[in-house]
């Protein structure tokens, strides 16, 4: 198994270096060069494995034989021991077909934690093969930060930078950030938005002066190990609700695409899956762009749902270079055209593609509060603002196939958004007691390349 990249013009990579390499030095994604496939029987084989063993089945072969088998198992259960329900990702239903995926029981309370549990433990455990350091960036707009820092604080072997846009994440989000003691983790505070920290961690990655002088490392989902590691829960649901003798469809709320691609992947790989939809809050490049075929960025707009306001949404790349027929000169032409004129049009061949398997829908923040209510007062149950997004197009596309909605947060993480929606102020959970009252430590960055570069480059141990 070998990593391609979306952009064709950097050299195809293993596991262990595609995972250590984050952005492709050509400035792609990187890919797996196949899909590994699992038949109906195989999946129901898989029925009543708990998760860490289900995750060793399926993820085995993206390793290409790089990670040693009892590595690995030991990796998996670490990863999943960190979480505070049996089941890691329970399902539970809401409604009638309609259920919710609570992907927030790991230590940040948010589905990124999923994934970067598992990945911490495989960067170090190749980082100490190799006797090697790095310097990881990550750019969030609320839950990356906090789960990577969670991740990798104490880590010996890697220092971890944080852009997070300053101001614009939730007290919780941003306390989960910059209240850490650990020595090598740093939280910077960007005078921007989202989409202004995901454009300095890409730069960064372009300059490859720099990226090579701090052995430069990434844990956004540009990195495919968190892609990788999303697509098991599509399997623990869709088997727990029957798969693959009925077919499942699911609701993602939506920004950087990341998760979504995950349950592409989770079908590719033969989970029998009817639709993919796509929920986005206000900031709706997405849905734009399977109404009009254009993709068309337009200002970032500050919702109750935070982590999705987002409009340069990374991971579309990898959608795109699959629906050419992973053609990287079409999705070069695409992203030359995005930066050039923060637009491109997708040609109709690659448009079909994409809308046979997927929907997409949006949420206005007032919609959003309605359903906080609407759910709370009709199923006793408390949706955070992001799962509500969701909940809300999922409704519009109910049917015969059972709908998995993925709830991504904790409601804890937003309660002001939440109290305002329906008047139910959630708790953290006792494990994060006394997070508000911690002393914060964070560095407040204008979002230039310059000052960021100066910053990681005088911070990082990995620095030569
Ligand atoms: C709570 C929450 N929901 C949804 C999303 C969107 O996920 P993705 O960026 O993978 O599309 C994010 C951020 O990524 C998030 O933090
Ligand atoms: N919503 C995310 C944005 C970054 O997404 P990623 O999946 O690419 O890390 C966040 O909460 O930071």
């Amino acid at each position: 198994m070998n990593y391609v990249s979306t952009r064709g013009d950097a050299p195809a990579l293993g596991f262990s270096d595609a995972v250590l390499t984050g952005l492709a030095r050509d400035g792609g994604l990187y890919i797996p060069s196949e899909w590994p496939q699992f038949s109906a029987a195989e999946i129901r084989s898989m029925r009543g494995l708990p998760y860490p063993d289900l995750a060793i089945r399926l993820l085995t072969p993206f390793l290409g034989g790089e990670i040693a088998a009892p590595a690995f198992e030991r990796i998996a259960r670490e990863a999943y021991a960190t979480f505070r329900h049996e089941a890691v990702c329970p399902v539970v239903q809401t409604g009638s077909n309609i259920f919710v995926l609570e992907l927030f029981h790991g230590p940040t309370l948010a589905f990124k934690d999923v994934a970067m549990q598992m990945l911490a433990r495989l960067m170090d455990h190749v980082l100490a093969e190799r006797g090697q350091r790095a310097t990881i960036t990550a750019a969030t707009s609320g839950d990356t930060g906090g789960a990577a820092i969670d991740a990798f604080a104490g880590r010996d072997r890697t220092d971890m930078f944080v852009l997070f846009p300053h101001g614009r994440v939730s007290p919780v989000q941003q306390r989960q950030m910059t209240t850490h003691t650990a020595s090598n983790v740093h939280a910077l505070a960007v005078e921007g938005n989202f989409d202004d920290c995901q454009g300095l961690v890409k730069d960064m990655f372009n300059d490859h002066a720099f990226r090579d002088r701090v052995s430069l490392s990434g844990v956004n989902s540009i990195n495919w190990a968190r892609i990788m590691a999303q697509i098991v829960y599509y399997f623990s649901s869709a088997i727990s609700l029957g798969a693959p003798d009925r077919p499942v469809s699911f609701t993602v709320p939506t920004g950087n695409f990341g998760d979504i691609f995950a349950g592409y992947a989770a079908k590719r790989m033969g989970l029998p899956i009817e639709r993919l939809i796509i929920a986005t809050n206000d900031n709706d490049i997405l849905a734009r762009t399977l109404a009009t075929g254009e993709y068309r960025t337009t200002g970032v707009v500050a919702t109750t749902s935070p982590s999705m306001d987002i409009q340069v949404s990374s991971n579309f790349e990898r959608l795109l270079f699959e629906a050419t027929g992973r053609d990287a000169g079409a999705v070069r032409r695409y992203m030359a055209g995005l930066k050039q004129s923060g637009a491109f049009t997708i040609e109709a061949p690659a448009l079909e593609k994409i809308r046979a398997e997927f929907d997409a829908g949006r949420a206005s923040m007032a919609e959003t509060a309605e359903t906080i209510r609407e759910t709370l007062k009709a199923s006793s149950y408390l949706l955070d603002p992001h799962t509500a997004t969701a909940m809300h197009v999922a409704r519009q596309h109910a049917g015969d196939v059972p709908m998995i909605v993925l709830s991504t947060a904790h409601p804890a993480k937003f309660p002001a958004a939440v109290e305002e929606a329906c008047g139910v102020t959630p708790g953290l959970p006792a494990w994060l007691e006394g997070l508000m009252e911690r002393e914060e430590r964070f560095t407040i960055l204008p979002s230039t390349l310059e000052m960021v570069e100066d910053y990681i480059g005088r911070h990082a141990r990995a620095a030569r």
